[in-house]
């Protein structure tokens, strides 16, 4: 059997020799091929490689009626639809390492062009004009960097920037001080890092979190003059905001690779003098496009003679007898993460998941990778899944420790997370119950039953008579219907929870209507 493998976007001739040299394999690259076509085409081919410009569709993965792979020669899969990728049981894979080095060093030559503002000068030039006066720049030596997002590429700019003898301030979801100074970095929070700053580099994904991280509220906090890199994703700033900003004099300069919008030819931001500006370039190396060229198609070759692949974004690697055992428990141990991540503010340290009952016999591995998927969902998004949830963890530092015991404590099977932070440890227990579904039993020290979906409210406050009460009138009061209610408490009078499950998730003003409430110690609003 022969498979055909389609590449869509140009990848490097190079880098693709995995694939040519593969025996029956066949390889056809076609670069212009409108989403029409792709749609029609895709219907012969078992894999489809691409860069950034094809947007792998939901339409196009439906019609691939042999496709079993897609490679991603990059980091960012936001230009195929996982979800659809998934349910049809196609396997992604990227390149997360091969241009990390490009786009740092691209993130750094557009610092350096923003400071001495080399573009401007140069258009001006080509123009005949021996102009002096109107491009006076601004050292970067002595000057403070704010990186947010360290990762792979935000962890090289630092670096780099260091050598220019720049102070760095850095945040991650993912970074503590200790790690910080490690890295010879600053450590603060968004908030601390913009305030700080006289550049500022954005090295995240885009996100539901980080959509608009940067936002009219965010340039208002920062220094007059700041300067703005960004050659992550467009999107993390809200360029309506950074439009405003450049106009207004608040910002000084921005120099873009990426924009909301791409291709982005037409785009307002491009007619500013102050904005410098490439057509998402980072990863446009001679050696970047080989290295990701390599590594997806190690990877399509793999998966097609029936091996394993390195960098799977959506595979789940479990055998099918184990599979039928666990798989009932997959949906448990990752809203049990999920609860965690949203109660727990600080940086994990360590995560230890307990199995008790009758997951003793089974082997739990995919489970704690489940659950380490739901601890890390909001911070990494659809980049994570079971099979790199442990890898991801464990580059960040984060120790994770599987126990089991076949202690039932009431219950026939029991799954405890607890993790750990700087101030101590939080800890949730879900069950599945026959017949019923999975269910949150406890919640740090507290007995609870509690579905784990939909909108939840977790409210630590004292134990005092009246204080459900007022709960329930504000909510009422802001049109916030209460399905179901728990409560515990320490003692009389003391430490105590609530937990609610209600119809719409909370929005900053009723959590803030909460919280100023007397006895109201804290208000966590999630979605599970
Ligand atoms: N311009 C280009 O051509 C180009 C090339 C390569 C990568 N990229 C993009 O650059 C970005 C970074 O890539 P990477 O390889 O370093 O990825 P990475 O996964 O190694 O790092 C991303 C970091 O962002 C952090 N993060 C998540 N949410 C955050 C938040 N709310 N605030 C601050 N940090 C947060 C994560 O903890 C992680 O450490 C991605 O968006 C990627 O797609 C662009
Ligand atoms: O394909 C490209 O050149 C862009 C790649 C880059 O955005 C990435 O996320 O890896």
């Amino acid at each position: 059997m022969t498979f055909r493998v389609l590449i869509s976007d140009p990848l490097s001739e190079d880098g693709i020799f995995p694939l040519r040299e593969a025996e029956k394999i066949e390889v056809d690259m076609i670069t212009d091929l409108t989403p029409e076509q792709l749609v029609e085409k895709i219907k012969d081919y078992d894999a489809l490689l691409v860069r950034s410009q094809t947007k792998v569709t939901r339409e196009i993965i439906a019609q691939g009626e042999k496709l079993k792979i897609i490679g991603r020669a990059g980091v960012g899969v936001d230009n195929i639809d996982l979800e659809a990728a998934t349910e049809h049981g196609v396997i992604v894979v990227n390149a997360p390492d091969g241009n990390t080095n490009s786009a740092a060093e691209h993130s750094m030559a557009m610092l350096m062009s923003l400071a001495r503002k080399i573009p401007q000068a140069y258009n001006a030039l080509m123009q005949k004009k021996w102009d002096r006066k109107s491009y006076v720049g601004v050292e970067v030596k002595g000057k403070t960097l704010g990186v947010i997002g360290m990762g792979r590429i935000g962890r090289e700019v630092a670096m780099r920037a260091k050598g220019q003898r720049m102070k760095i301030i850095a945040y991650d979801p993912f970074l503590t001080e200790d790690k910080a100074e490690q890295l010879g970095v600053a450590y603060g929070s968004v908030e601390d890092v913009i305030k700080a700053a006289d550049f500022i580099t954005m090295h995240t994904p885009l996100l539901e979190e980080t959509k608009h991280l940067i936002d009219a509220k965010a340039f208002e906090k920062m220094k007059d003059g700041v300067q703005i890199v960004n050659c992550a994703r467009g999107g993390i700033i809200d360029e309506d905001a950074l439009y405003d900003a450049i106009v207004s004099g608040k910002v000084a300069g921005a120099a873009l690779d990426v924009f909301e919008e791409e291709p982005a030819t037409d785009h307002k931001l491009l007619e500013l003098p102050q904005v410098i500006a490439t057509p998402h370039l980072g990863a446009s190396t001679v050696e970047a496009q080989e290295s990701v060229a390599i590594d997806v198609s190690h990877d399509v070759v793999r998966l097609l003679t029936g091996g394993l692949v390195r960098n799977p974004v959506n595979l789940p690697s479990v055998s099918k007898d184990l599979m039928l055992k666990i798989e009932p428990y997959f949906y448990l141990a990752e809203k049990l993460g999920l609860f965690l991540t949203h109660s727990t503010e600080e940086v994990i340290e360590e995560i230890t998941i307990y199995y008790a009952g009758e997951l003793y016999e089974v082997e739990v591995t995919p489970l704690t990778r489940n659950t380490i998927k739901g601890l890390l969902k909001r911070h990494f998004g659809d980049h994570i899944n079971d099979v790199n949830a442990a890898y991801l963890a464990e580059q960040r530092g984060i120790v994770i420790n599987e126990q089991k015991t076949s202690t039932t404590k009431g219950f026939t099977n029991l799954i405890t997370v607890e993790v750990k932070t700087k101030s101590g440890t939080k800890t949730v227990a879900g069950t599945l119950l026959n017949g019923l579904g999975a269910r949150i039993v406890k919640v740090e020290e507290y007995s609870v039953d509690v579905v784990p979906e939909g909108h939840l409210v977790f409210i630590h406050h004292k134990d005092q008579p009246g204080a459900i009460g007022k709960v329930g009138s504000i909510l009422a009061e802001h049109d916030i219907n209460i399905a179901t209610m728990q409560v515990g408490r320490a003692g009389v009078g003391g430490e105590a929870i609530m937990l609610l499950t209600v119809d719409k998730l909370l929005d900053e003003a009723d959590i803030k209507a909460l919280t100023e409430l007397p006895d109201i110690n804290k208000v966590t609003a999630m979605n599970l």
